[in-house]
C-alpha cells in the first residue's frame, strides 16, 4: 500500500467533451503527483465546437461538496474554474472561509482563476457575477490567473504590450490577491507567449514563442490546476507558477485534434512519454 499523496481541489464545471473544466483540472493535477477532488458548480454540453448548454448545480450542493472534501480527505490548496453565478460565488467565499482555504491563519492557499468566458466566447459566467469574483474572491486568493478577456472585463485594461499587461496586473493586485498571473496566451499577434506575474513589487516574466497550434482548449484550466497542485505539495507560489509554466508549455506541444473545431491541450503528456520508453 502506498502513502495517501497531497491533495487538491478544483471547484469548477464539467465540460463534456473532456478538454477544459474539471476533466482537463482532475489529468493535470494527476500530472503532478497530487490526488484532485472536485467540487462541481455546472454541467456544461459543451463540444469541440462550443458550449450548447449549462446546467447549474445547487449553491448550496457546491458549498457541501467543498466540506465534505476537505473535512474528511483535506488539502493542500484549492482553485477555482467556472463558477457561474452570482450565488455560486457567495457560497464558495463563505464555505472557503468555514473550511480554511484562503488567508486566514493556517488556511492554505486558494487559486482563483476568473473563467468567463469558453474558448468560442460563450458566456460561462452570469452577467453579475464578475464583481462577486473581484469583491468576494480576489481578497481571499493567494493568486489569480486571468486571461486578457477577462482581464478586459475584470480591469477595463486592453493588454496590447509588456507595459499594458503591468498596468493590467497592477490594478488587479489592487483588488486583493496576494499575487496575479496575467496571461498572454490570447495576445495572438506576438511570436512570443509571455505571462506576467506580480506581487505588488516584483514581477516575473515567464515567456516563451508562441507554439503554432489552434487546439488550446483547457490551456488556462490545465496551467492553473498544475499551479494549485504545486502549491499542495508545499511550493511558493512563484516556484509553483514556474513549474507549472515549464508543465503547460509541454501541454500546449502535444495537443491535438479532437471533434472539428478547437482539440485539447494534453494535460497527460508524461504518460505518452512513459508509454514511448516502454515501447
Ligand atoms: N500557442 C501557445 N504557445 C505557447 N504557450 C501557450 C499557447 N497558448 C497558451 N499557452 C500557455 O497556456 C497559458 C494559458 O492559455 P490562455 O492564455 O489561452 O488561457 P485561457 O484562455 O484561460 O485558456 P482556456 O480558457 O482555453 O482554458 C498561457 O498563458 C500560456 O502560458
Ligand atoms: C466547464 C468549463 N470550464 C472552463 C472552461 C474554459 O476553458 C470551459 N470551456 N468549460
Amino acid at each position: 500500500m502506498a502513502e495517501t499523496p497531497p491533495r487538491a481541489l478544483t471547484i469548477a464545471g464539467s465540460d463534456s467533451g473532456g478538454a477544459a473544466g474539471l476533466e482537463a483540472d482532475l489529468r493535470a493535477m494527476t500530472a503532478c503527483g497530487v490526488h484532485g477532488c472536485v467540487a462541481v458548480t455546472a454541467v456544461t454540453v459543451q463540444n469541440s465546437l462550443g458550449v450548447s448548454g449549462v446546467h447549474l448545480v445547487p449553491p448550496e450542493t457546491v458549498a457541501a461538496q467543498v466540506r465534505a472534501v476537505v473535512t474528511d480527505i483535506g488539502v493542500g490548496a484549492a482553485k477555482t474554474g467556472m463558477l457561474a453565478s452570482r450565488e455560486i460565488i457567495d457560497a464558495v467565499a463563505d464555505v472557503v472561509d468555514e473550511v480554511g482555504i484562503g488567508r486566514g491563519p493556517g488556511a492554505v492557499p486558494f487559486v482563483v482563476d476568473p473563467v468567463a468566458a469558453s474558448m468560442a466566447g460563450e458566456q460561462l459566467l452570469a452577467d453579475d457575477a464578475m464583481e462577486a469574483i473581484r469583491t468576494r474572491l480576489f481578497p481571499r486568493a493567494a493568486l489569480a490567473t486571468p486571461n486578457l478577456d477577462e482581464v478586459r472585463l475584470l480591469a477595463g485594461i486592453t493588454v496590447t504590450d509588456a507595459e499594458t499587461a503591468r498596468e493590467a496586473a497592477r490594478a488587479l493586485h489592487a483588488m486583493g490577491p496576494r499575487y496575479v498571473l496575467v496571461k498572454g496566451g490570447h495576445l495572438r499577434g506576438s511570436p512570443e507567449v509571455i505571462d506576467l506575474l506580480f506581487d505588488g513589487e516584483q514581477t516575473w516574466e515567464f515567456s516563451g514563442p508562441r507554439i503554432d497550434t489552434p487546439h488550446v482548449h483547457g490551456a488556462g484550466d490545465a496551467l492553473a490546476s498544475a499551479t494549485c497542485a504545486a502549491l499542495a505539495r508545499g511550493a511558493t507560489v512563484p516556484d509553483a507558477v514556474a513549474a507549472a509554466e515549464r508543465y503547460i508549455r509541454r501541454a500546449v506541444a502535444e495537443s491535438y485534434p479532437l471533434g472539428a473545431g478547437v482539440g485539447p491541450v494534453s494535460p497527460l503528456w508524461a504518460i505518452d512519454d512513459a508509454l514511448r520508453a516502454r515501447e
